[in-house]
C-alpha cells in the first residue's frame, strides 16, 4: 500500500445472511452447507475508496445505505465478505453504536480498558488519565458504572478517550449530536485541529456539516457507490436526488403558502410577512437562550473581561426565549482593566459543528473615531439584528473583545461559549439559517 494512503478499499463487499425465522439459524448450523435457510443481503457492493493521510472524507447516504457497515469494517469490528481493505495507522472511532464500554465497569475502568484496546500501555494511560478526565468533565460519575450514565455522559467519556490515544485516523458519526452544545463545540475544536495533520472519516446525514468539514465525499446508495468527489459537488447531487424523491411524495404536511399578501413598506417594517402565520403554527421557531458562562472555555481576560452577555428585546428586557425572525439586541459588557486605545467587541453565532453562521463587530462603526476606554471603565456593545430562523439544535454565541483594527488586533478576552441558543422546532426556512424575508410574491399572468 502506498505510504501516502491511510485507507485503501478495493472492490469491497459485505453480505449479511438474513434468516426469516429465528430457528432457521439453528437449522443452518446443524445442516451445514447442504441446505440454505437464509437469504443473502448485500449491504455493500464493490466499493472503492482511497483516503490519503491528512485528508477528511465524508460518507453520506440515506438510512440503510451501508455507511455504518463500511465504518465498522474500517474500524476492524466487522469482516468484509470479499474485496480488499487496508488501513495504515491507528483508527479511533466515535460511533453511535457505542464506544465498546463495559456497562458494569466504572468510567475510570473503562478508560483503562478502551485506551488499552487502542494500544496504550498502562503507564501511558496513567500519564494521560488526568487529561482524559478533564476533557470528559463528568465529575464524580467517573467512578460510577457506565450503565448509570446518560447518553451525553457516555459520549463525553468516549470522545475524551479517542482524543487521547494518538489516533492516525479518526472515525466519527452522528454520535456527537448526543452531546450538549458546550461539549460538541469542544469536540469540534479538537476535530478541526486533528484534521490539519491526520485523516478523518465523518459520517452524517447532514450535508452542510459534511461540506464544512470534508475535502471529499463518498455517497452510498443502497450499498452501492453512487459518487465520490469534492464534498460540495457530491452533497449537491445527493440533495438533488433526495429532494427529487421527496417531491414525488404527497405534500399534506407542507405549510400553507398559496398566497401571501405583500406588506406595504418593507423598508420601514422589516418583518417577514409570514411572521403571524408561522408564529401561530407548529413551525414557530422557538429559541431558548441559555446561561452566560464566563468561565467556560475562554482565554485572556486580564486586561479586559467580558462580564455580561445578554439578549434583550427593544425595551431592554432580558430574553430567555426568542422566536426566530424577531428583532433582538445582543448586549456585551466588558470591564476594562487597562487603557485601551481602540477596543473592538465582536460576536459569532456558530452551529454545533463550529461553523460560523453569522457574526459582527464594532470596528467599522468606530473606524474613524475610535472610542478609547480608560482603565476602570466599562464598555457596552449592542448589536441589534433580526434573529434568523435556526434549524432544530444547539448553537453557541462566541463573544470577544480585542484591541486594534479589523485586520491587526490583539485578542484580550475570548469566550467560546458565552450563550447557548437552543432551537426547539424546525422553522419553515431551508438552509443552515433562514433569514426573515420582507416580501415573497407569486403572480399569475
Ligand atoms: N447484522 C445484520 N444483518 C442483516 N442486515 C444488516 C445487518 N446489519 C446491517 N444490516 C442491513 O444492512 C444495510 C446497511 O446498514 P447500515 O447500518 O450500514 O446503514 P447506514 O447507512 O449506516 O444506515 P443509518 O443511516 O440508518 O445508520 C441495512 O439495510 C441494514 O438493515
Amino acid at each position: 500500500m502506498c505510504s501516502d494512503l491511510a485507507v485503501r478499499v478495493r472492490g469491497l463487499n459485505k453480505c449479511y445472511h438474513v434468516y426469516d425465522k429465528p430457528h432457521h439459524r439453528l437449522l443452518q448450523m446443524l445442516t451445514g452447507k447442504g441446505r440454505r435457510f437464509f437469504r443473502e443481503f448485500w449491504a455493500l457492493k464493490d466499493i472503492d475508496l482511497d483516503i490519503r493521510k491528512g485528508e477528511t472524507v465524508g460518507i453520506i447516504g440515506c438510512n440503510g445505505s451501508g455507511k455504518s457497515t463500511l465504518l465498522q469494517m474500517i474500524c476492524g469490528t466487522l469482516t468484509p465478505t470479499s474485496g480488499e481493505l487496508q488501513v495504515n495507522g491507528r483508527v479511533a472511532a466515535l460511533l453511535e453504536l457505542g464506544a465498546g464500554f463495559n456497562p458494569e465497569f466504572s468510567g475510570r475502568e473503562n478508560v483503562y480498558l478502551a485506551a488499552s484496546l487502542y494500544g496504550l500501555s498502562p503507564a501511558q494511560i496513567d500519564e494521560r488519565f488526568h487529561a482524559i478526565a478533564e476533557f470528559a468533565d463528568i465529575g464524580e460519575f467517573l467512578e460510577q458504572p457506565v450503565k448509570t450514565y446518560s447518553s451525553g455522559m457516555y459520549v463525553r467519556l468516549a470522545f475524551a478517550v479517542v482524543a487521547h490515544v494518538d489516533a492516525d485516523i479518526l472515525v466519527v458519526d452522528e454520535a456527537l449530536s448526543v452531546g450538549d452544545a458546550f461539549f460538541t463545540q469542544k469536540c469540534m475544536r479538537f476535530i478541526r485541529t486533528f484534521c490539519q495533520t491526520k485523516s478523518l472519516i465523518f459520517v452524517s446525514h447532514d450535508s452542510s456539516s459534511i461540506i464544512s468539514l470534508c475535502d471529499r465525499v463518498l455517497w452510498l446508495d443502497r450499498g452501492e457507490q453512487r459518487q465520490t468527489g469534492p464534498a460540495k459537488e457530491v452533497c449537491e447531487q445527493y440533495l438533488n436526488a433526495l429532494f427529487g424523491a421527496l417531491s414525488e411524495q404527497p405534500v399534506d404536511a407542507q405549510p400553507q403558502r398559496k398566497h401571501i399578501a405583500r406588506l406595504g413598506q418593507p423598508e420601514l417594517v422589516w418583518k417577514d410577512q409570514r411572521t403571524d402565520l408561522v408564529n401561530a403554527s407548529a413551525f414557530r421557531n422557538d429559541l431558548q437562550v441559555l446561561r452566560f458562562a464566563p468561565d467556560e472555555a475562554a482565554f485572556g481576560g486580564e486586561q479586559a473581561r467580558v462580564s455580561s452577555v445578554v439578549l434583550t428585546d427593544s425595551q431592554g428586557a432580558n430574553l430567555a426565549w426568542v422566536v426566530g425572525g424577531e428583532q433582538v439586541t445582543l448586549s456585551v459588557v466588558v470591564d476594562v482593566a487597562c487603557d485601551l486605545a481602540r477596543p473592538i467587541v465582536g460576536f459569532f453565532v456558530k452551529d454545533r459543528l463550529g461553523q460560523t453562521l453569522f457574526g459582527d463587530n464594532t470596528y467599522f462603526s468606530y473606524q474613524h473615531q475610535p472610542l478609547s476606554a480608560p482603565a476602570g471603565s466599562q464598555l457596552t456593545a449592542r448589536f441589534e439584528f433580526y434573529m434568523p430562523w435556526l434549524a432544530k439544535g444547539d448553537y453557541v454565541v462566541q463573544v470577544a473583545v480585542a484591541e486594534g483594527s479589523q485586520h491587526e488586533h490583539r485578542q484580550l478576552h475570548w469566550l467560546h461559549e458565552a450563550l447557548v441558543i437552543r432551537s426547539h422546532h424546525d422553522p419553515v426556512a431551508t438552509g443552515i439559517i433562514g433569514i426573515p424575508l420582507s416580501a415573497i410574491s407569486l403572480s399569475v399572468a
